[in-house]
């Protein structure tokens, strides 16, 4: 709803009144209809003020009702009626006026910020454009380059970039409602024939169909598959080529298209299942609303490679003491200058001082004594990690807390060489760790409540979407992950080639294919994990296949590739071939066709023809299946967690949703049918045999994805 008080005496100040963020729900946009109605017929008040309760203007529209038919006044006649007011109206804008809430901004006839306020049309990440005159009003009021930027890609500026972009009219340090009474006194009386942004022409850039054209290839090339950014161009054109009667309608019709498609609701259903995770819960029933997580002011990080620099880099930058530590001096040298570099990069961006002085370096673990949480990221060697762990036991003061850094290790292992594994969790970090946006937070049976709360927030704390998994090999992630790639591994072996199952992924949209993503990663790292499992030992001689392990279908091409030293980019060849040993431009392989060839005929195999089809379905339903496995042992709470660490870690399509989500949409029972066929062609493959709860669920009607979780509960309490 919207309250309404005169101040000054000659000033109607409306307030936007629903926690949390004032969002424009039906009742928010009828008060908003009734109070302007109000202000503009009352002939004491003069100019009108229109600002939002608790710190923030308006978070945009209501999304929750996105999904249901919707009520209440639309929101374009409540912008006319504003912008066609005969009375001055002045936004005043604190926290935040994102997506609807810049467009009621926009309708407005001035703008006052405060220094700390966010603004931004980010209706695009949410599969939508903006669609209550924004993508009409921006451009003409800020130019069409500027007003794409922002469209297209949703971001949000500051007040600073705010004003220097024309969007804005004042910034205020002080209290900004007191600004806007003040600056709407002032303009009480004068003429609004120039103020209403949608009166105005467009400004014209000099070379229009360059400009879109580039545009377009730019939305297209970064978001691949995705519509949204698409229509946003489309919109803003309609802008620059239409008068605004005309755009507005264009900007309806795109709306049209985008507002039921799969697209938004995937990317509406991941801003949720964003927001959910936060919401953890263990199967012991502690929960994020009953645990408190332990203040951290100082941490250490044992182990400088690649990751240890990149989480001490994360750390440092969150305003912590960080001790580093790395036993090798020459090692411990390089490290220091990669992390003073990311330090010094990282401030330039953000124009404040490096923190470098928040960082001392020791090759002496001693160092460690006084600190309040250790993340270990040394190699990834059992070994190794539990005799660290011991000395960390008998360095640390008491209720240090532990963290793991490892990727699929067994972190309860490592905490049974503590005295007190429940100081114990993983903190599964993804390279570079001071940028990827994913943490995996583990834990295991003996892990407190407060551990895993510590560790949750230092997540947020980081800007990481953080979720809380159960420990198992390669907990959520890098377990789904074994059977995408393994079936990506037989596709070859059937007659594929790395270059057709990249293409089918990059089609469906991730950044890369398996192929050239393992490529980047490097080979040796997966091959180092299968020999520790003790999976790539050659069994040939014994009369054994090679191609069956633990009596199972086993690939072991990724390792014969491996034994040629083709790691990947960093050699200069592994599934394609590069340049030179850390080239980035990956070419089609004459040795590794062949190598295919000669490989198929050594095991009998014949080729035979494989479509994009084939390949989503082998890759994409084996690692959903197993997502339905790790819900039915509990390892996540639910599918939306699954679907984050997907969609933040692993570079899963966002407007698709995360896998779980996927299979949703394209429907329980044909997941479960082209699983059952797979299986029956493959009896020796168990990851493609359908999981019970992937069947339980079909055979209770395929519910949402939303309710899942009552299945799930009811399948945990039968067990
Ligand atoms: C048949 C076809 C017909 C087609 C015609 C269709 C007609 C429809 C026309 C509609 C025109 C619409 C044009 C406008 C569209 C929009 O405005 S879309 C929304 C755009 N806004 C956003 O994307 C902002 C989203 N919110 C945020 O970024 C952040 O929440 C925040 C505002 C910056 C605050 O951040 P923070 O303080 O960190 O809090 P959070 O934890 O993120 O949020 C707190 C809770 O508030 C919920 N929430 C936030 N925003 C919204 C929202 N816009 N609507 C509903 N709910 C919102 C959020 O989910 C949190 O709640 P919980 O999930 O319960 O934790």
């Amino acid at each position: 709803m919207a309250q309404y008080t005169r101040v000054s005496g000659i000033v109607g100040l409306i307030t936007l009144q629903n926690p949390p963020v004032n969002a424009l729900s039906a009742a928010v946009r009828q008060g908003i209809v009734d109070t302007v109605k109000t202000a503009l017929s009352d002939p004491q008040v003069k100019s009108v003020v229109i600002c939002g309760q608790n710190g923030i203007f308006c978070g945009g529209a209501d999304i929750k009702e996105f999904g249901e038919k919707m009520f209440g006044p639309p929101l374009i006649p409540m912008m006319h009626a504003i912008e066609a007011a005969d009375k001055p109206v002045v936004a005043a804008i604190e926290g935040s006026a994102l997506g609807g809430g810049l467009e009621l901004a926009l309708g407005c006839h001035y703008r006052i910020a405060h220094s700390k306020a966010r603004l931004g049309l980010p209706e695009v990440t949410l599969g939508l454009l903006p669609a209550a005159g924004g993508s009409q009003r921006l451009p003409r009021l800020i130019g069409v380059p500027a007003a794409l930027d922002l469209i297209t890609t949703g971001r949000h500026v500051t007040a600073a970039e705010a004003l220097q972009l024309g969007i804005v009219d004042q910034v205020t340090d002080h209290n900004t409602v007191d600004a806007a009474v003040k600056f709407a006194l002032t303009v009480a009386g004068q003429s609004l024939d120039a103020r209403r942004i949608s009166t105005r022409p467009c400004p014209q850039p000099s070379d229009l169909d360059a400009l879109f054209e580039e545009a377009m290839q730019k939305v297209r090339r970064s978001a691949r598959g995705a519509i949204a950014p698409v229509a946003c161009v489309q919109a803003v054109r309609a802008a620059a080529t239409l008068p605004y009667a005309l755009g507005l309608e264009r900007e309806k019709e795109l709306m049209a298209t985008l507002f039921t498609s799969g697209q938004a609701r995937a990317l509406q259903y991941i801003f949720f299942a964003q927001r959910a995770v936060g919401r953890w819960r263990m199967p012991s029933g502690a929960s994020w609303d009953t645990s408190k997580p332990r203040p951290i002011n100082k941490a250490a990080v044992i182990g400088l490679g690649t990751m240890g620099q990149g989480i001490t880099v994360a750390l440092t930058q969150i305003g912590l003491s960080v001790v580093a530590i790395e036993t090798q001096e020459k090692q411990l040298m390089k490290a220091k200058q990669a992390i003073s570099g990311m330090l010094e990069r990282g401030a330039k961006r953000r124009g404040v001082a490096p923190p470098l002085d928040r960082v001392s370096y020791s090759q002496n673990i001693q160092a460690v004594a006084d600190v309040d949480l250790v993340i270990e990221a040394v190699f990834e060697d059992m070994g190794l990690k539990m005799e660290v762990f011991q000395q960390l036991s008998a360095v640390c003061k008491p209720g240090t807390l532990l963290c793991t850094n490892t990727s699929a290790l067994d972190m309860d292992q490592l905490a049974s060489e503590t005295p007190n594994p429940e100081l114990v969790v993983g903190m599964h970090f993804f390279s570079p760790a001071h940028v990827m946006k994913l943490l995996e937070v583990v834990y295991g049976p003996r892990s407190s409540p407060q551990a895993v709360a510590t560790a949750m927030q230092l997540g947020k704390k980081m800007g990481k979407a953080s979720v809380a998994v159960g420990n198992c090999t390669g907990f959520v992630g890098n377990r789904m992950l074994k059977l995408y790639t393994e079936q990506a591994f037989f596709l070859l072996e059937e007659g594929a080639t790395p270059e057709l199952v990249d293409e089918a992924l990059e089609e469906f949209g991730f950044p890369m294919g398996v192929f050239r993503m393992s490529d980047l990663a490097g080979l040796d790292v997966g091959w180092r994990i299968r020999k520790s499992a003790g999976l790539e030992e050659p069994i040939e001689a014994s009369g054994q296949s090679v191609r069956i392990r633990n009596g199972c279908r086993y690939s072991p091409i990724a390792d014969l590739i491996c034994e040629q030293g083709r790691f990947g980019q960093k050699t200069g060849s592994g599934w394609y071939q590069y340049d030179a040993p850390g080239g980035r431009v990956a070419r089609s392989d004459p040795w590794l066709h062949s190598f295919l060839a000669k490989y198929r005929a050594r095991h009998g195999l014949v080729a035979r023809g494989i479509d994009h089809q084939e390949v989503l379905e082998r890759c994409l339903y084996a690692m959903i299946n197993e997502g339905f496995r790790i819900l039915e042992d509990g390892i996540a709470a639910g599918p939306e967690d699954i679907d984050v660490i997907y969609v933040f870690g692993y570079g899963w399509p966002r407007h698709r949703g995360g896998p779980m989500f996927y299979a949703s949409m394209v429907g329980l029972a044909k997941v479960l049918e082209r699983l059952e066929h797979y299986h029956h062609a493959h009896p020796d493959v168990p990851s493609l045999q359908p999981c019970s709860l992937l069947k339980r669920l079909v055979a209770s009607g395929s519910p949402p994805v939303h309710r899942w979780r009552e299945v799930i509960k009811k399948l945990h309490s039968q067990l």
